[in-house]
């Protein structure tokens, strides 16, 4: 039998108005890897806190066995010293720090002289960069890396530690390139063989079912079952999740496109991508894959004009415009959900209310007067309209859970009703019943005439959705697809344009 690491007893955890976590029980093995699983807002990240020492539960307790001996990790420090680890995205890194100064941060080699010994740090960086095959410079500062490569610094950063007993992963896959999700499966076996017990949060239950052994179900903040890997299939895990199942939830239904809403000529800036063409019509839901970093973000950062382009001309109803900045984009009806939500303008410490109205308050204005009725009424339609859960609109962005507040930035681009719509990965750490909701959103956005650029990693879904796709590698677009046709493509076609190298 094996051993037991960690025993989760009847933990609950209250904030003002919401239980987080009511009476939470079960234990987790030593050398398990066990996948956590709920809809946004089941208590997942709260239980996450508990286990490391950052939230103290209200009720009940959570002990660990450190060398055969049981111990409370009451602090962020104690959870650290007995070798407990979590990957949070892009929270364990400082980005202006080197890829080998984030791996050694208060362990720096040291030679004789008590000096840093860089030379020895250098070293030792370039050995865990080869063994997560990232390709980069132990001297590169976080910051100029791709948004995907910093997830990997953040994953590969763990092995830096010696002493693991836990390592905790939230949504590892979220940023990550698709051939990386494998660098990461071995590193999970490579923990699991060493003893190490892996905690695995996502929402791609397709990964759940790979990488796990077991799976814990939360549901509005309880405990609803544990079970062996094998005993479970996608379905019967939503079904436990969400509470009811889900159909073919790719199947939105598709109209007959109308007339031409966007036109692109000729993009090229001096780096990410070159020579780029494409329309977008009414009704329509052109999708863009690629490897990340194929330059499928940067056109449409170019397009709005948050980023410089070379050449280029772009039409809307065959009109030529100029965007120069992301308000002037708005303003030519062009809304754009960036990949990137942390430098979306969430802002974190004021009310789902303001969120949601913050791009469009000179709609309800009046000689500068806001209208609190019209601010009200939109906030509470627009957030109720993608499903975010929460006990009131006055509720601050920054106390909602991560899905959530992905469903605020969405409601806050519905709120302007822009009539072209970039969503640039969307459902990244959204829960399946969401997805869901957000793709009948899709649906509803085309039977009203609007246009949608969908840029998703996520195969299934570009595919699933889109009308028309377009491949992206190496700055250009390798293939377009018309997915309605009735020869079907598969994945395999895509991933080979995808990593299409001439
Ligand atoms: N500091 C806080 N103040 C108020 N409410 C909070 C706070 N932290 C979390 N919550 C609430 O507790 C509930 C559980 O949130 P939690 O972040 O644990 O969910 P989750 O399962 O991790 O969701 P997701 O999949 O979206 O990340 C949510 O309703 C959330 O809004």
């Amino acid at each position: 039998m094996q051993d037991t690491i960690l025993k989760i007893e009847n933990i609950s955890k209250f904030y003002p108005g919401v239980t987080a976590l009511s009476n939470v029980s079960f234990e987790v093995n030593a050398g398990e890897v066990r996948g956590l699983c709920g809809e946004n807002g089941a208590g997942k990240s709260t239980l996450i806190k508990c286990v490391m020492g950052v939230e103290r539960p209200d009720k009940g307790r959570i002990l660990m066995n450190y060398n055969g001996e049981w111990v409370e990790n009451t602090s962020a420090m104690k959870a650290q010293s007995h070798g407990v680890y979590a990957n949070y995205q892009n929270v364990n890194i400082s980005p202006e720090l080197s890829i080998a100064e984030n791996y050694y941060l208060g362990r720096q080699p040291k030679g004789r002289s008590g000096r840093i010994d860089w030379k020895k740090m250098y070293r030792d960086s370039q050995k865990i960069i080869d063994q997560f095959d990232m390709n980069v410079n132990p001297r590169q500062k976080i910051s100029s890396l791709p948004i995907a490569m910093q997830a990997m610094v953040t994953i590969s950063k763990i092995s830096v530690s010696d002493d693991l007993k836990i390592v905790i992963f939230d949504e590892p896959t979220a940023l990550l390139e698709n051939e990386k999700v494998e660098t990461l499966y071995k590193f999970i076996k490579e923990l699991k063989r060493k003893g190490v017990s892996v905690i695995y949060i996502s929402h791609r239950l397709e990964e759940i079912m790979d990488v796990c052994d077991t799976v814990t179900i939360l549901k509005d903040g309880t405990y609803i079952d544990t079970k062996a890997i094998e005993n479970v299939t996608k379905d019967s895990l939503i079904k436990m999740m969400v509470g009811r199942e889900l159909s073919d939830i790719y199947n939105i239904k598709k109209r007959k496109s109308g007339d031409e809403l966007l036109r692109i000529e000729n993009f090229s800036d001096s780096f990410n991508f070159k020579n780029i063409n494409f329309s977008l019509h009414a009704g329509e839901i052109i999708g863009f894959a690629g490897l990340v970093g194929s330059g499928r973000s940067e056109i449409m950062r170019a397009l709005c004009g948050v980023e410089k382009r070379l050449t280029g001309d772009t039409y809307i109803r065959g009109e030529k415009v100029r965007i120069k900045n992301p308000s002037s984009a708005l303003e030519h009806g062009i809304g754009f959900l960036t990949e990137d939500r942390r430098m979306d303008g969430l802002a974190l410490i004021l009310p789902i209310k303001i969120n949601v109205n913050m791009n469009s308050y000179n709609r309800i204005s009046k000689s500068g007067i806001i209208s609190l009725k019209k601010e009200s009424e939109r906030a509470k339609k627009y957030s109720s309209d993608v499903n975010v859960k929460t006990p009131s609109i006055m509720q601050l962005a920054g106390n909602l859970s991560g899905g959530n507040q992905q469903k605020v930035v969405i409601a806050k681009l519905l709120c302007r009703d822009p009539d072209i719509l970039i969503f640039d990965e969307p459902t990244v750490g959204v829960d399946v019943g969401a997805k869901e909701e957000i793709y009948k959103i899709m649906e509803k956005l085309i039977a009203n005439g609007k246009g949608i650029i969908l840029i998703s990693s996520y195969l299934p879904e570009v595919m699933g959705l889109s009308d028309r796709l377009f491949v992206m590698a190496q700055g250009t677009i390798k293939a377009e697809f018309n997915l309605n046709d009735t020869k079907k493509i598969s994945e395999e076609d895509v991933l080979k344009k995808a990593s299409d190298e001439c």
